[in-house]
């Protein structure tokens, strides 16, 4: 075995988890929040300038074809876009208002749009011209009436993605500070209900910190990929999906496992032989790890709960897997699809949080709501339950509202 080349001996090693809440990203994030609930826009204007240099700016979106994009680059978006709804649509389709009857009335569920939300669409680094599909498509089909979009970057692919998904608003405003802003109002805008989307630390520690007062998705932090393979995998595809997942950020993660020395040997040699390659091997952004059986790899992997779970083994059942955002069968389904235009959405959980949420959807949006309808003779037979019960928990009123009606 060589030397990047490592045996699973503890997961534990590379097991990533959530910042703690001392954390110092933490403690400024909630200093910046602090300050905007206290002193609202003047803050937030004076924070937009300190850590991005620009005052935050509404900007009324046009028809995307007014923003003399590339007329390949428009249609890839419009294609990507229709993916995205196609999918989201299925999922909406779905979710089925439902009602039974039994001998005491109707009881049902329906699910009722979130009225207010934000979208962020980060900025910093790259325009996530995908993002803006990603969370502002499902929010429409899910009937949010207020769609709200904000990112740092005004890249005219961005506010053309935007225009197409359908936001009612766009804010120029980026990091901590966005999140701040839709959760407590800026300007015209009422507070929202719920924010959604990716971002850097500074984001995700503001949706945190803010989830008591909003709804928030999901933890969206540095990308990961953990690959599971076999020794016939194509090994030039499943590095540049590695690489691909690295690229977005020095704390991105892509994971090799295998419990095939051959193939672990063989990558770590084609990615020793490129500089490039060499440097995220080197800072364990790629990582390969020897399995020993592929009970051992599944093992892992669920443990590990990655945000995308790319499957190249045939050997392994994938309804064994448990725990992943994104699952990708087969190496023709590149993570890359699943980022852009391939349908399913790209916001999805990491740092482990993948063990118990999910990625945003249709139905992040939707509120489950119960009904119930209770009839004449229902009344009486659920009385004669409930007051019981009242009885035993010496709630004298509840006992009573039930006896009236016995
Ligand atoms: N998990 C997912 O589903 C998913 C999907 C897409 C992208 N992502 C992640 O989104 C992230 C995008 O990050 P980004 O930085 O490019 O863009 P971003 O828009 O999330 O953050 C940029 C903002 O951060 C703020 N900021 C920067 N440095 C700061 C500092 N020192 N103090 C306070 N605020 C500061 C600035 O206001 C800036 O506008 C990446 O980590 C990427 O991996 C995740
Ligand atoms: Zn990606």
């Amino acid at each position: 075995m060589q030397d990047s080349v490592t045996s699973i001996i503890d997961c534990k090693k590379w097991q990533r988890e959530q910042s703690n809440s001392q954390s110092n990203v933490d403690v400024t994030v909630r200093e910046l929040l602090g300050r905007i609930e206290q002193e609202g826009d003047a803050a937030v204007d004076e924070m937009s300038q300190q850590f991005d240099g620009f005052a935050p700016t509404w900007i009324e979106l046009k028809s995307p074809e007014d923003y003399e994009l590339e007329p390949e680059l428009l249609q890839a978006i419009k294609d990507a876009a229709s993916r995205i709804e196609g999918f989201a649509q299925f999922q909406r389709d779905k979710l089925i208002d439902s009602t039974y009857v039994d001998d005491c009335g109707e009881f049902g569920f329906r699910y009722q749009a979130i009225e207010r939300i934000g979208a962020y669409i980060p900025g910093g680094r790259f325009p996530l011209i995908s993002t803006a599909l990603m969370t502002l498509i499902p929010a429409r089909l899910a009937g949010c009436q207020e769609r709200i979009a904000c990112s740092p970057s005004d890249h005219p692919a961005i506010l053309a993605a935007a225009s197409l998904a359908g936001a009612t608003g766009f804010l120029k405003l980026g990091g901590a500070q966005a999140i701040g802003a839709m959760a407590y109002g800026y300007d015209s805008m009422k507070p929202v209900q719920m924010v959604v989307g990716p971002g850097n630390q500074y984001v995700n520690a503001a949706k945190q910190l803010l989830s008591q007062t909003i709804q928030i998705d999901v933890a969206a932090g540095p990308s990961e990929l953990l690959i599971l393979a076999d020794e016939t995998v194509n090994q030039e595809w499943v590095i540049a999906d590695m690489a691909a997942q690295a690229e977005h950020d020095p704390q991105a993660q892509s994971l090799l496992v295998s419990d095939s020395s051959e193939l672990l040997n063989s990558v770590e040699a084609s990615l020793a032989n490129d500089s490039e390659l060499k440097q995220l091997l080197d800072k364990e952004q790629i990582i390969l790890l020897k399995a020993d059986n592929i009970e051992h790899m599944i093992a892992f992997s669920n443990q590990y709960a990655p945000e995308h779970l790319l499957l190249a083994d045939r050997r392994v059942d994938q309804s064994l897997l448990t725990n992943f955002g994104s699952l990708f069968v087969g190496e023709n389904s590149a993570v890359a699809y699943g980022d852009y235009c391939s349908g399913p959405n790209h916001t999805l959980p990491t740092m482990g949080t993948a063990n118990r949420s999910s990625g945003l959807s249709v139905l992040s949006f939707l509120k489950v709501q119960s009904v119930q309808a209770v009839h004449e003779v229902g009344r009486k037979k659920l009385s004669a339950m409930g007051e019981k019960i009242a009885e035993a928990e010496q709630l004298v009123w509840h006992k009573q509202s039930m006896a009236v009606r016995s």
